[in-house]
Order: structure tokens, then C-alpha cells, then sequence
């Protein structure tokens, strides 16, 4: 593989919470172009699996490889609730140093383009999702982690948010994507996490 591609592997990783151990042995690997389904029941530990994926949370065992930046997708959008949507934005974009008009263009791709004016509190929940996914995509990142990116949106956003996955996996990045819903992507591949059992 390529020193400038992007990469994830987990070996033998295992989970635990509290005096839980969530799961065991589990191993993934991903490069250019790849897109994973994660899925399981409730609590079973796809968020925890993430937050390790991502280097929040330390594995129980077992170890996490990444080659790239990587975005992080939870329910807690890194965005001023007081600001209106443009101007949390564009907080992040002068951080990061994105050109204003990279930044409508963003907010019109995930279809919030007349609301930069309105505070990020005021959004409703599929509004604020697609927010923060508006804020994944200005990252630039190679490495999407999404946690629950369809929860609470509408048939047309969560077709845009597969087509988005699509556009950013067929770009040579590469996506995890933790859901309880269907995910229409093609070549898909589809990782059922398990309970530990000894
Ligand atoms: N900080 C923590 N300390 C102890 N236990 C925790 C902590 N965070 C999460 N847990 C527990 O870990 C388990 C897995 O949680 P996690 O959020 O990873 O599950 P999930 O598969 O994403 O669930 P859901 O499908 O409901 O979103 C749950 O039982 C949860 O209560």
C-alpha cells in the first residue's frame, strides 16, 4: 500500500467497560476505497469500537493501526450550539483554513445552505446531523469514522448521506459506519459484532 493512502487495521482487539467485557478477537482492516457496515444490538459496543478506532479509548487488548486523518462522526458535533450554523463553521473553517465559499458550497451539499443563519440550537435533529456531517466533510480527512450518521434523518438525507459515503470511499477515503438502519452502498461490507463469549 501506499505511503500517502489511507489505512485501518484492528488485530485481536477486545473491549471492555466497566467490569464488562463488551468484545473479544475482533479484527478489521481497511484501505483505500473501503467502506464497513458496523452493526450489532444495543450496548453491544459499536460506539466503544469507534471511540478505540479513533484512539479515544484504549483497547482492552489487542492493537489499532491508522495511516491518515480521520473524522469522527458521534451524536456530540463539535459545533457552537450559540453561533448560528455558518458562523460555527466557519470557526472550524478558519481553524483550518477553508475558504468561505468551500464552506456554502459544503453546507449547500448537505442541503443547509438557506439556514447558515440560524443557531445551531434552533436546527432540528436531522438538521443538526446533517450539520455535523457538513463539518466531517470540511475536515478533508481520508478516514470517516461515522457513528449513527441516518439517525433521525429523512429517506432524501439518508440517501444523500450514502451518496456522500459513495463519492468519499470511490475518492481513494475510506469509511466506518456504525447503524441500526440499512446502508445502500455498494460494496458495502458488513461487520456484525458479537457478545463476548469465554
Ligand atoms: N464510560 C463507560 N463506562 C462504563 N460503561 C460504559 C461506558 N460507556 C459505555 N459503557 C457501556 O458499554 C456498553 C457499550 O456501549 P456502546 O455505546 O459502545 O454500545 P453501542 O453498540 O454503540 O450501543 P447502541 O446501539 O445503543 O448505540 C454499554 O453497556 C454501555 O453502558
Amino acid at each position: 500500500m501506499n505511503a500517502s493512502e489511507p489505512s485501518l487495521r484492528a488485530q485481536n482487539v477486545a473491549c471492555r467497560r466497566g467490569d464488562r467485557l463488551l468484545f473479544a478477537r475482533l479484527s478489521l482492516a481497511l484501505g483505500p476505497g473501503d467502506a464497513l457496515h458496523l452493526a450489532g444490538a444495543n450496548g453491544i459496543g459499536k460506539s466503544s469500537l469507534m471511540r478505540i478506532l479513533c484512539g479515544l479509548l484504549r483497547p482492552y487488548a489487542g492493537k489499532v493501526e491508522r495511516d491518515g486523518a480521520l473524522a469522527l462522526l458521534d451524536e456530540r458535533p463539535a459545533l457552537d450550539t450559540h453561533l448560528p450554523l455558518g458562523g460555527a463553521l466557519a470557526f472550524w473553517g478558519r481553524v483550518d483554513g477553508i475558504a468561505p465559499a468551500r464552506l456554502d458550497e459544503v453546507a449547500d451539499t448537505v442541503g443547509l445552505g438557506d439556514l447558515m443563519d440560524v443557531p445551531v440550537r434552533y436546527l432540528s435533529t436531522g438538521q443538526r446531523k446533517r450539520a455535523a456531517l457538513a463539518r466531517t466533510i470540511l475536515q478533508g480527512a481520508p478516514i470517516w469514522l461515522l457513528d449513527e450518521p441516518l439517525n433521525g434523518l429523512d429517506t432524501a438525507s439518508v440517501a444523500m448521506v450514502e451518496r456522500l459515503v459513495a463519492q468519499h470511499c470511490a475518492g481513494g477515503g475510506l469509511c466506518v459506519l456504525a447503524s441500526h438502519q440499512p446502508v445502500g452502498v455498494t460494496g458495502l461490507r458488513r461487520l456484525e459484532i458479537a457478545e463476548f463469549a469465554a
